[in-house]
């Protein structure tokens, strides 16, 4: 941690700073940057939370706002010294509109492009995704891959096609002159599967468990394995590359790096065991009971009631055919990348990530303890 002697002087904007992966970057340039003087967290939706954070010696700033709409984007950008544009639609299950993802993902990032340039904001961290790189729909195995690695991305899914077009519109917008006529320097982080505190996806299969009688039944095979990063590690890696970005422009601009960690490389299902495992819910081997045909001809059921019932009620299960797929396609990265361009090393061992998580399912209501 640097000096708490340093003057602080900088403004940083988190745009989707009340979500997941958003509020543990919140949390994070708090502790961990030394020259903040104001936060300015930026969401459609804020959280209550934010309060607390009111009382420290950095101004917190929370701004309930909407990035498609270009005024309001301008208005939170205006005199920021830093941007870490995490906002997205992030849905996989078919609740929103392809129209909608597309709107919030593509439009809502060119806004925050466009607020920079016109402002005079020069440094934008964007929250990408392994998704704008695979898995692809022909089931293409990724395994160990870096950010070098050939691969055949084809995007179909409005999700992981909305999120490879902002991620492109934030690389090409690296070097734009904004007001004053300084560039902009930008670069793009890609997450794998992110897991840790407040994740959504581990509390849904937390309370399946409890409501299968402390089971959950394996659907992948275990030797398919999905990358998986710890989200106070994805937090931290935010926090330091939006430090290096002045530094380093000529290195870390136009750049994307892949977020990870020394989290173990196993199946989806496996990998949540490791948490839930340990809160009492155990693993039932099924192969011979349900073949993946039969799980793709569930997937494709959920998907046609999903329309059938689009008129009377919102029906959106965890297994539809695109969740099959990117569970059951090997997806794995292992790279320095981060750690040579920026020094990144992960905050968090695995096993105080698995710890911290552990005890945050723990704590849930209901706990099968
Ligand atoms: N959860 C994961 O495993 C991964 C997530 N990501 C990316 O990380 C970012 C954060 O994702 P999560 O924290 O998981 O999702 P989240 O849904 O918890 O957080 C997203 C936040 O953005 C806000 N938001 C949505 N639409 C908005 C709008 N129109 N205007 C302002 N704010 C809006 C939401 O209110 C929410 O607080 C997203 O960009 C996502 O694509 C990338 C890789 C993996
Ligand atoms: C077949 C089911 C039986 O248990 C399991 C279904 C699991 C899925 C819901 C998840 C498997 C892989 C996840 C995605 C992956 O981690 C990559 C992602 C990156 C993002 O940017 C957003 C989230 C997600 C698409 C993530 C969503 C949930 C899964 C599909």
């Amino acid at each position: 941690m640097a000096e708490s002697t340093e003057v602080r002087n900088l403004v940083y904007l988190v745009t989707g700073g009340c979500g997941f992966l958003g509020e543990h970057v919140v949390r994070m340039l708090l502790q961990r940057e030394p020259r903040l003087s104001e936060l300015r967290v930026f969401d459609l939706h804020l959280g209550p939370w934010l309060e607390e954070l009111k009382t420290g010696p950095v101004q917190v700033t929370a701004i309930q706002g909407d990035v498609t709409q270009a005024h309001e984007v301008a208005a939170a950008v205006a005199g920021a010294h830093v941007v870490i544009h995490a906002a997205g639609l992030v849905d996989v299950f078919g609740r929103a509109s392809p129209e909608t993802i597309h709107k919030v993902n593509v439009q809502g990032t060119k806004n925050v492009i466009e607020a920079c340039v016109q402002t005079g904001t020069r440094f934008l961290v964007y929250t990408s995704s392994m998704e704008v790189v695979g898995p692809n729909i022909k089931g293409h195995p990724f395994y160990r891959g870096n950010e070098d690695t050939p691969y055949e991305a084809v995007h179909k899914h409005p999700y992981p096609c909305s999120k490879a077009q902002a991620e492109r519109l934030v690389l090409e917008a690296n070097g734009r002159e904004v007001r004053g006529g300084l560039p902009l320097v930008t670069c793009a982080l890609r997450p794998t599967g992110i897991y840790g505190e407040g994740h959504q996806i581990m509390r849904d299969f937390y309370h399946q468990g409890l409501r299968l009688g402390g089971r959950l039944f394996r659907a992948i095979p275990a030797s398919v394995e999905h990358g998986r990063v710890y989200v106070g590690n994805v937090a931290w890696m935010h926090v330091l590359v939006a430090r290096e970005l002045e530094q380093r422009a000529a290195l870390v601009g136009g750049q994307v790096y892949f977020c990870y960690d020394k989290s173990p490389y196993k199946s989806y299902e496996d990998f949540n065991m490791e948490f839930l495992g340990p809160c009492g819910l155990r693993l039932v081997e099924t192969r011979l009971l349900a073949p993946y045909w039969l799980l793709m001809l569930l997937a494709a059921l959920n998907a046609l009631l999903q329309w059938l019932l689009r008129p009377l009620l919102l029906y959106a299960p965890l297994l539809n055919p695109y969740t099959l797929a990117v569970a059951n396609t090997t997806f794995t990265v292992s790279t320095d990348k981060a750690q040579r361009h920026f020094g990144y090393e992960p905050l968090f061992s695995w096993e105080d990530s698995r710890t911290r998580t552990i005890r945050w399912v723990q704590a849930m209501e209901g706990s099968a303890q």
